[in-house]
């Protein structure tokens, strides 16, 4: 894929620039929608082959295939004049929109695709979850980490789930840092030893001979400190609370 339009250059829009740009080779020609105006601006002035467009009918002309990373509340006001012809590729990133929606509101023919890239795309280091599976919208994410195509949408709902409990889980190791703190450790050393810590998981992680169930039997120390901590704050009815909220954002997902 030669031609690749994004329209919604904010957050994720900007990781998907930087993740085809990354690592020099032949990047593809990338058009961006002139909204979020200066970080379209830094990408266009970083990277050669990066240009800004005029309006996000002009992406999507450009363009063979065409990502759509907008709010989802913004989707009307940024997709519903446009014209879209059947020979272009949308990619559908917004969540809690299904293609069936999208192609109301784009009225087209074309092939839509959804797909959960991740921030850590930038440096083409996440699996981008895709339905329906496409070989051509497979093949870019493969270039950037990793495609892991699913079923149907019920799957791609559940995946899509999993990944709003991110920063809750930066907030769980603030919490750590700051409570390290209000013991009165310096805040920049919790700061570091709880990165660290936690470092040390990310790694653990990759083994994947190991399950997670058993990677959490081998940290643990019979009456440890750990299974204290587990046993003692992440209980069934905290577990029980985990599910509930996941059940809830999949339920809203649908
Ligand atoms: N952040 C993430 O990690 C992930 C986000 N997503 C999905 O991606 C989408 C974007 O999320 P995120 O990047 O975090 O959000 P941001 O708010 O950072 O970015 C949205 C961008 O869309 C622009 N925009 C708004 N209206 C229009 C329009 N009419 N035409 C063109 N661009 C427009 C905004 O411009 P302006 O600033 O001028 O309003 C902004 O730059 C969401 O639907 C989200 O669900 C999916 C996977 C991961």
């Amino acid at each position: 894929m030669k031609r690749i339009g994004i329209i919604g250059v904010g957050e994720i829009g900007r990781a998907i620039v930087m993740g085809l740009c990354h690592g020099g080779g032949a990047s593809p020609e990338v058009f961006l929608s002139p909204r979020g105006a200066r970080t379209a601006a830094e990408l266009a002035e970083r990277y050669e082959g990066v240009q800004v467009c005029a309006g996000n009918q002009e992406v999507v002309d450009r363009s063979e295939m065409v990502i759509i990373a907008v709010r989802r509340q913004d989707r009307h006001e940024a997709l519903a004049r446009l014209r879209v012809d059947d020979d272009k590729i949308v990619v559908n990133v917004m969540a809690g929109v299904g293609n069936d929606d999208l192609r109301r509101t784009l009225a087209t023919d074309a092939p839509l695709v959804r797909a959960i890239p991740l921030p850590a795309i930038r440096e083409r280091r996440s699996v981008t979850v895709v339905y329906p599976s496409h070989p051509e919208v497979n093949s870019l994410f493969e270039q950037m980490g990793g495609a892991l195509p699913v079923a149907d949408e019920a799957a791609f709902n559940v995946f899509s789930a999993l990944t709003g409990t991110l920063t809750t889980h930066y907030m769980y190791l603030a919490t750590l840092t700051s409570w390290a703190a209000a013991q009165g450790v310096a805040s920049d050393d919790a700061d570091r030893y709880v990165r660290d810590l936690f470092q040390g998981v990310g790694r653990a992680l990759s083994d994947e001979t190991r399950s997670l169930h058993q990677l959490a039997a081998d940290h643990e120390t019979p009456n440890g400190s750990n299974e204290r901590i587990r046993t003692t704050w992440f209980t069934p009815a905290n577990s029980e609370a985990l599910n509930k909220a996941l059940d809830d954002l999949l339920a809203d997902l649908k």
